[in-house]
């Protein structure tokens, strides 16, 4: 009932305005030939009366029927209403009069018919291009979001204030004298088609080329300033970048991916320095140029300027739908490049367990898929730019024939002169690169903003495990008291890691913890170096939660030895060095000493200087412990941690390990030992299991308990000796 109400109510109002349309006599209203009267602008005035009248119908009766009006019926109105005006009035302007061709035998109802057409598909053009809707608001927010990051890194940019405007300077000066080439291009012409007169034609020369001169140096210096300010500011960016990364928290790295961490530090960084530099260089360029254009295009002809103005919206559509395809393709390509690369790199990383496995052939395959991905969305991408050069190129030919045709007209009634065409044309050309420039600017601007915005994510980010407290004690015992612990992962929330967990480590003690794998014990190490935080209970420090001593201090104090210990490419001293600036060699090689390092260093051809090889590669494994044993010493710690550091080591650096309590008397000592044979000489023994304490106790009392510790042990021991 409702909906048949409505069409009927819609049809009604239709059938008004088509009446109003005929009655109006649009397309006969206006004279055919002869100057512009003041009847033809009576004629055109009530045109657009008429028209407003129209629209006002048609929105009333869509209100009563509908209720409200939604923007793109809104816009099929407005078009359908003021179509019939629009076009008459710029037949007249091009014209002087309304040509007998303009709408040939077509009659009222058909021209009504027409626009109502014409106004439906420009209507769901413009729908389907720019949609309205949830997504208005949503490409609202982002574009004010766009202009604060934009503005934030304009703000970034005030240390090269200087450079930016120098290059603002030439920027403007080799626009302004390149814009004046054509013109003084046209004036040569005219000149040489009129009388020629000498000294005319050699000012023209001299300005023209005077004009090519400033323009090429300025333009030369615009861009050497450019480039500067660009690397300054990239380089600045990707130092407070590393800076800023180096801070976060160790759980903050194992949720994101290494290659997002270096496309931000150089990809993204150098977009972001491009989103004002270039941009806006470019931007700046192209609106100067835009403008000064076509003031000087209307005064050649100001109907040729309004005529071609017209391909602005085409191009502007077509510019926005072709960029919009174009970004989201490249970014496919680009992913799917960077997981080809992946697949390529992960092969060569791993290139001993793809040779053992046998797994050339299908890794090389797998690479060959990533790689036929790649070139899909390549072709896919190339084919979507041919279509749109060739539609740009069409609408471009479109318009330079009707310039001509109507160029041509205007020369014939002596309106402009052919010089002043041959400059007109000439800007013409330049405009419809310039305006198309200017869309695309927009879009890589949003985008380069969007790079800064993922940059200055991490850049504002606060680490989770604040690095801020201030305690630095003179003198530190190294008492240690985990307690009562309840802690999971931040990657793995659902699962507790420790629970209730309470331990307590005591100066001159050595501690061992112990247990089967998993239990947590590398964990408890994880927090006492405060790479995460509990989520309950605390880790007191000499009587002091461990988060209020100062950074640097608590990791002087508190050393570790991994369970891979890594080294950094450099020489062996620099690696025992490490984080110690001015350290002496005498240093270093006393504590390469304690850490049973130096009679191997000693015997290498360059001692202290041999290079470790990227990531410490060319050292093997009980080498590379026994170097970072040294560097964990050379600290002189009060809290001394070494995680399953007795696996990789020899027998002689066991006995090592077991005499630490001798080298590192007052200190406190904690030890994760697999090899249960080198801690039975320890102060006390933790068995952890499941994230708590089981068993507590020396290795007698453990044994004499018969409990987890002896099962353990017997199993370790019946395992060893099947494996001999
Ligand atoms: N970074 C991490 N993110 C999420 N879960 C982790 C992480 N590190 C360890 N775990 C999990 O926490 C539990 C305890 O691990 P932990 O390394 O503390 O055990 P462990 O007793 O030291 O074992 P092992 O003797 O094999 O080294 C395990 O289940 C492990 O899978």
């Amino acid at each position: 009932m409702m909906l048949r109400t409505c069409v009927f109510a819609m049809a009604v109002g239709l059938c008004i305005d088509i009446t109003t349309f005929c009655a109006t006599g649009f397309g006969a209203s206006i004279p055919k030939t002869g100057p512009i009267s003041f009847d033809v602008f009576g004629s055109m005035l009530r045109l657009w009366v008429v028209a407003g009248i129209r629209l006002v119908i048609l929105f009333g009766v869509s209100l009563l029927t509908l209720g409200s009006i939604k923007p793109v019926l809104k816009r099929w109105l407005a078009v359908h209403c003021f179509l019939a005006p629009v076009y008459e009035t710029g037949q007249l302007m091009l014209h002087g009069s309304s040509p007998e061709s303009t709408h040939g035998s077509l009659g009222g109802p058909s021209l009504w018919l027409l626009c109502t057409a014409a106004a439906a598909a420009a209507a769901l053009f413009w729908e389907k291009t720019f949609p309205d809707s949830s997504e208005e608001s949503h490409g609202k927010e982002k574009t004010q979001k766009a202009r604060v990051l934009f503005m934030r890194v304009l703000y970034f940019y005030r240390p090269d204030t200087l450079l930016l405007v120098g290059a603002f300077i030439f920027l403007s000066l080799a626009v302004l004298c390149e814009m004046f080439i054509p013109f003084y291009t046209g004036k040569v012409i005219d000149i040489l088609a009129s009388q020629y007169k000498w000294n005319d034609f050699l000012t023209a020369i001299i300005l023209m080329g005077l004009y090519s001169l400033g323009s090429s140096f300025s333009a030369g210096c615009r861009g050497g300033l450019f480039m500067c300010a660009i690397n300054s500011f990239t380089s600045r960016m990707k130092v407070e970048l590393f800076g800023a990364l180096v801070k976060q928290e160790i759980s903050f790295f194992e949720t994101i991916k290494t290659g997002d961490i270096t496309s931000r530090l150089s990809t993204d960084t150098t977009k972001m320095a491009r989103a004002v530099a270039l941009n806006v260089n470019v931007l700046l360029r192209t609106l100067i140029k835009i403008v000064g254009m076509l003031s000087l295009m209307m005064s050649l002809s100001w109907k040729l300027t309004l005529l071609m103005l017209m391909e602005t919206p085409v191009t502007g559509l077509l510019q926005g739908v072709y960029d919009n395809y174009y970004l989201r393709l490249t970014k496919e390509v680009q992913d799917s490049m960077a997981r080809a690369n992946e697949a390529a790199g992960e092969t060569v990383a791993g290139i001993r367990t793809v040779r053992s496995f046998n797994t050339e052939r299908s890794e090389a395959s797998h690479y060959d898929h990533r790689l036929m991905d790649t070139h899909t969305l390549k072709t896919r991408r190339d084919t979507v730019r041919a279509v749109y050069v060739l539609l740009r190129r069409l609408t471009a030919l479109v318009m330079q024939v009707a310039m001509l045709y109507y160029g041509r007209l205007f020369i014939q009634r002596g309106q402009m002169s052919t010089g002043n065409l041959v400059s007109f044309i000439l800007y013409q050309s330049n405009l419809g690169t310039n305006i198309r420039t200017l869309i695309y600017i927009f879009g890589d601007m949003l985008n380069s903003v969007g790079a800064a915005g993922k940059v200055f994510e991490y850049l504002d980010r606060e680490p989770q495990v604040s690095t801020k407290g201030t305690l630095q004690p003179e003198t530190l015992t190294g008492h240690v008291h985990f307690h009562n612990l309840s802690f999971s992962y931040p990657t793995r929330q659902e699962r507790k890691v420790l629970q209730g967990f309470s331990l307590e480590l005591r100066p001159g003690q050595l501690t061992a913890l112990v247990g089967p794998s998993g239990g947590g014990k590398s964990t408890c190490v994880s927090l006492l170096e405060r790479f995460y935080q509990p989520q309950q209970g605390e880790i007191l420090l000499d009587g002091q939660p461990l988060h209020s001593y100062q950074h640097h201090y608590l990791h002087r104090k508190v050393a570790m030895v991994g369970q891979e210990p890594v080294l950094f490419s450099g020489s062996i001293k620099d690696n025992i060095a490490y984080g110690l600036a001015d350290c002496s060699l005498e240093r270093v090689q006393e504590a390469a000493r304690r850490a049973n390092a130096h009679s191997f260093i000693s015997q290498l051809e360059k001692g202290y200087d041999t290079d470790v090889g990227e990531r410490g590669g060319q050292m093997s494994g009980g080498e590379k412990q026994r170097i970072a044993i040294a560097r964990a010493l050379i600290r002189e710690p009060q809290v001394l941690i070494l995680d399953e550091v007795t696996s990789a080591l020899d027998t002689e650096s066991e006995h090592m390990v077991r005499g630490f309590t001798q080298i590192c008397p007052s200190q406190t000592l904690l030890v994760i030992a697999h090899r249960l044979k080198t801690i039975e000489r320890a102060d006390q023994i933790i068995l952890i299991d499941q994230g708590t304490v089981l068993e507590q106790g020396t290795h007698q009392q453990l044994m004499d308990r018969k409990g987890g510790y002896y099962k353990l042990r017997e199993r370790l021991f019946t395992e060893d000796d099947t494996s001999h």
